[in-house]
């Protein structure tokens, strides 16, 4: 489900009227995501995506994403291109939701991701850290470590429902990463949510990268650890260490870890396993009624972290020691 808010065919053709992008030929809601809502348009000027931002984006950081996705496309990264207004503006509102225009990219997203796919990815990752490193607005992490604990405690008591121990094995996880977590570790703008949804391919080579409403300033291997932990991983929920190996490397062709990020890899790993698992149990147990959103499951974030914490040196992700 990804149409949260109603746009009529009156209000479309009146926004429109503020763009040149020709006549309105047909427009329809898209099902994927859970964030925004998207709709697909065709215009005589060609196929875009028009997104309304629903309340999890905060209207004071739609600059950020709309200026780094501007950023990284001059920059040659094939990402959505914001498409200004004659008012030479980008955000607009719309049905009572501020609304912007990007462009379309071809590709399809992979399903089951291979060995090439894995290694294609960590090669976009780099770039796009390379794009954005001179980027000059910036945007706190808002699911950064110390976020983690305020999190759970919204989620907790409902953590054992869905797996005994769970609420326990969260809070002693929890003070690990507080303890340990890497300070002084190279900085930028990350994507933060670089799953393979927002990844496309066309013809088996990477034709783009979406979604960039979770893109803050943090970590840049933090960012690594996060594709690692969604692009790597079986249906098992076993590493898979060529596949890690791969992305890694894909990454390091481009730019080179530096020592001491790979040897806190497997506490960012920790990190962002529990990022995401605490993501997916806050909205299990906060699934709106009668909403047509299906959660992600929660639990194969638990799987993943169980491998981190057994993780202990660069080598157990592939990487050359
Ligand atoms: N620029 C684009 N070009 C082509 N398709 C796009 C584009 N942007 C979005 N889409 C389509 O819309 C879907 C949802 O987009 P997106 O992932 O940005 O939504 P979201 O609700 O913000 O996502 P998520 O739930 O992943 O955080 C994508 O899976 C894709 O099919
Ligand atoms: N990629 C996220 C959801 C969208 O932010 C997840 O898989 O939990």
């Amino acid at each position: 489900m990804a149409v949260y808010t109603d746009v009529t065919d009156a209000d479309l053709v009146a926004f429109l009227e503020a763009f040149d992008l020709g006549t309105l030929l047909s427009f329809k809601g898209i099902a994927e995501g859970v964030e925004n809502s998207n709709f697909l348009l065709r215009t005589e000027a060609g196929n875009f995506i028009l997104t309304l931002y629903e309340k999890r984006v905060r209207e004071g950081d739609l600059p950020f994403f709309i200026g780094l996705m501007e950023h990284l496309a001059a920059r040659g990264l094939s990402c959505p291109l914001p498409v200004r207004a004659r008012d030479g503006e980008a955000l607009h509102r719309l049905a009572g939701r501020p609304a912007a225009i990007v462009s379309f990219l071809e590709g399809m997203w992979v399903r089951r991701p291979r060995t090439a796919h894995c290694h294609a990815v960590g090669v976009a990752l780099a770039r796009m850290h390379e794009a954005a490193a001179d980027f000059t607005i910036t945007r706190a992490n808002g699911l950064a470590m110390p976020n983690w604990r305020p999190l759970f405690e919204t989620a907790r008591a409902r953590a054992d429902g869905i797996e005994p121990g769970l609420e326990a094995f969260l809070a002693a996880e929890l003070d690990f990463l507080e303890a340990n977590w890497p300070t002084g570790l190279p900085t930028g703008v990350i994507h933060a949510d670089l799953f393979p949804d927002n990844v496309f391919f066309l013809r088996e080579e990477l034709s783009g990268l979406i979604d960039f409403y979770f893109a803050c300033n943090d970590l840049l291997a933090y960012d690594l650890s996060i594709c690692v932990n969604a692009w790597c991983f079986e249906p098992d929920m076993t590493l898979n260490v060529t596949k890690a190996k791969a992305l890694i490397d894909g990454y390091e062709s481009v730019r080179k870890l530096e020592p001491e990020e790979r040897d806190a890899f497997h506490i960012l790993a920790r990190g962002s396993a529990i990022r995401f698992l605490l993501t997916r149990l806050f909205d299990w147990v906060n699934v709106p009624p009668g909403a047509l959103v299906t959660p992600k499951d929660p639990l194969e974030y638990v799987r993943r972290l169980r491998f981190h914490q057994r993780a202990t040196k660069p080598g157990d992700y592939g990487m050359e020691l």
